[in-house]
């Protein structure tokens, strides 16, 4: 008999199909409501497998963490604020990854999400090079609009880039990965004037290095101004094919990123250029956005000469343009 393989969940055995689809769903879901299949992405706490619901049909993917792992990393707090942030987002219509249930068993720690069957943005871009203007707008639009209610929740998501940007079955944007986020406690007495967030007890390290900001580099302070120079280093991505600061080690990366150390390649859209100068400023409080009052979404943004013929509220109805 096959040693009990210990990394994957105890899969009951397949149920008789007449009983599935029952469509009562039970109130607390077990592993064993889950017919699992293959084995969709690897993150650093966890599995994540295709699965299916065996009372509602459904297909769902479920992040399976392990928990000796999660405590032998210190990351109990990563978990528990991915799931408090993918709580607050239960309320949005579009642009996040939904999270159904969660479930544990003595091992592990189950998230039943909605499953992005298109999977990461990056390898589109990675595959044509660079997308054309239509694709560039609607994505980087697509992403704004998830920014604003984000942001309007004063979540700050921290570790935005490509790698999170997941696409579903009609190529519509969802944002995941919600372990690095921070949630802003708005403060009660307003902050003096040149304090633009609330100050943070020095965390470690988060986020990729490709896609931080200065500040969280210099004084580890991140603000929702810090997703917006993110939200550049992406839109100049699908242009260009690759991200700003490129570095054979991270180290270098930081160095490029603290003296805005980046090259706008020939043929890249002046409209996009434009846009991508005034997101990738070294101060925080001057990148296009940063004045928008909270919580009213991005008009400057959106105002912007490159989004023009946009209209973002209805972008998840709209049919994505093709990636070629
Ligand atoms: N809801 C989903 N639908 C489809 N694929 C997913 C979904 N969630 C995650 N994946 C895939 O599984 C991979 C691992 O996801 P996970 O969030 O666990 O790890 P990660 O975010 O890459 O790692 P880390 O937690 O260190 O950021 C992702 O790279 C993604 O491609
Ligand atoms: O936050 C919650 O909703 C519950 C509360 C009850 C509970 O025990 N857990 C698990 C807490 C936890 C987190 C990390 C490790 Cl390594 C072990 C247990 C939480 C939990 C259960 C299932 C899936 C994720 C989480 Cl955080």
């Amino acid at each position: 008999v096959a040693p009990q393989n210990t990394s994957a969940p105890r899969v009951p055995p397949t149920t008789n199909p007449a009983l599935a689809y029952t469509n009562r769903t039970p109130a607390k879901y077990t592993p064993k409501d889950f017919i699992f299949g293959k084995v969709i992405g690897e993150g650093s706490f966890g599995t994540v497998y295709l699965a299916k619901d065996i009372h509602t049909g459904k297909e769902h993917a479920i992040k399976v963490c392990d928990k000796r792992h999660i405590i032998k990393e210190k990351k109990t707090e990563y978990v528990t604020r991915e799931k408090e942030v993918l709580n607050m987002l239960a309320g949005a219509k579009h642009s996040f990854v939904r999270l159904y249930c969660t479930f544990q068993d003595i091992d592990r720690l189950y998230f039943v999400l909605s499953y992005a069957k298109n999977g990461e943005l990056l390898p589109y871009i990675n595959k044509v090079g660079s997308f054309d203007i239509e694709c560039t707008k609607f994505y980087s639009a697509e992403i704004l609009r998830g920014l604003e209610y984000l942001h309007g929740l004063g979540i700050i998501h921290r570790d935005l880039k490509p790698e999170n940007i997941l696409l579903d079955e009609k190529m519509h944007v969802l944002i995941t990965d919600f372990g690095c986020t921070k949630i802003l406690k708005e403060p009660e007495v307003p902050l003096n004037e040149n304090e633009t967030h609330v100050r943070e007890r020095k965390n470690s390290f988060v986020g990729t290095a490709q896609y931080l900001s200065p500040e969280i580099l210099t004084d580890r302070n991140a603000s929702r101004s810090s997703d917006l120079w993110a939200f550049g280093c992406i839109i100049y991505q699908m242009v260009a094919g690759l991200p700003p600061f490129r570095a054979r080690n991270d180290y270098m990366i930081f160095q490029k990123i603290q003296k805005l150390d980046y090259e706008v390649p020939d043929g890249f859209s002046e409209m996009a250029k434009s846009l991508v100068e005034q997101l990738l400023v070294l101060d925080p409080t001057q990148r296009l956005g940063a004045q928008d009052e909270h919580g009213a979404g991005y008009p400057s943004i959106r105002a912007h000469p490159f989004f023009e013929g946009v209209d973002f509220e209805t972008l998840h109805e709209q049919t994505p343009p093709p990636i070629y």
